[in-house]
């Protein structure tokens, strides 16, 4: 199993991630950027903003995904793999570019592996506005609400698109209320 939490910023991952750790002792938990040795390096320089092109920075993510596949999806095949964020972050973060040629490319990167269980945590913008009110931003968080939205919604777009197995989860339910509904999912299948 590769199941993978999407969600913006703030959206409640970290929070989600620490309930299954405890919950799946034996599962492998990764995430993207900065799951491997060098993805690590390309985590700091892609969240730096230092990239001038939009195109450069979507390569950083793409060269960690493609070294994330290899050295922790792939040694990992027949585990259970639950990773912060995938592909679908790739895709719907890189806006400027359009949704099915960022397909091609990401299935380059991943070498056609994609997620078994994608479960996206949904916010609304009121909430959002709130919860990025609540901490410190980082280069990506400070583009603001509605580039977030916009984000959110492709990630929809993309997950219905590559049609694989998901759940879409609003986020401003309790912590525990959507700690059942993934863990219902993960063992559904
Ligand atoms: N279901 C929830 N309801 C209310 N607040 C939440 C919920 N889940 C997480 N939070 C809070 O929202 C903020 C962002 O959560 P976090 O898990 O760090 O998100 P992410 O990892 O997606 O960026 C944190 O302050 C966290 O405590
Ligand atoms: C995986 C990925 C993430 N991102 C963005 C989303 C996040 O704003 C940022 C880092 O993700 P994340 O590690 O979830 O950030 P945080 O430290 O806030 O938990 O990178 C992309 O722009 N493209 C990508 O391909």
């Amino acid at each position: 199993m590769y199941a993978v939490i999407e969600g913006i910023d703030t959206a409640g991952k970290s929070t989600q991630l620490e309930l299954l750790k405890k919950k799946f002792p034996k599962a492998t938990f990764t995430k993207e950027p900065g799951g491997t040795t060098l993805g690590i390096k390309l985590r700091t320089m892609a969240l730096s903003g230092e990239a001038k092109s939009k195109i450069a920075e979507m390569f950083l993510f793409l060269a960690d995904r493609a070294e994330h596949i290899e050295e922790v999806i792939k040694n990992s095949e027949n585990k259970m793999i639950i990773s912060d964020r995938s592909m679908i972050s790739g895709i719907a973060y890189a806006s400027q570019l359009d949704i099915d040629k960022l397909i091609n490319l990401n299935l380059i990167a991943t070498n056609n592996t994609l997620p078994s269980h994608v479960i996206l945590l949904k916010l609304s913008p009121e909430e959002l506005k709130f919860r990025l009110s609540q901490k410190e931003n980082d280069s990506i968080e400070l583009r603001g609400i509605d580039y977030l939205i916009n984000i959110q919604n492709r990630m929809e777009e993309t997950i219905k698109k590559l049609n694989i197995n998901y759940i879409f989860i609003d986020a401003s339910l309790k912590i525990e209320e959507i700690e059942q509904k993934i863990e219902d999912f993960i063992n559904a299948k």
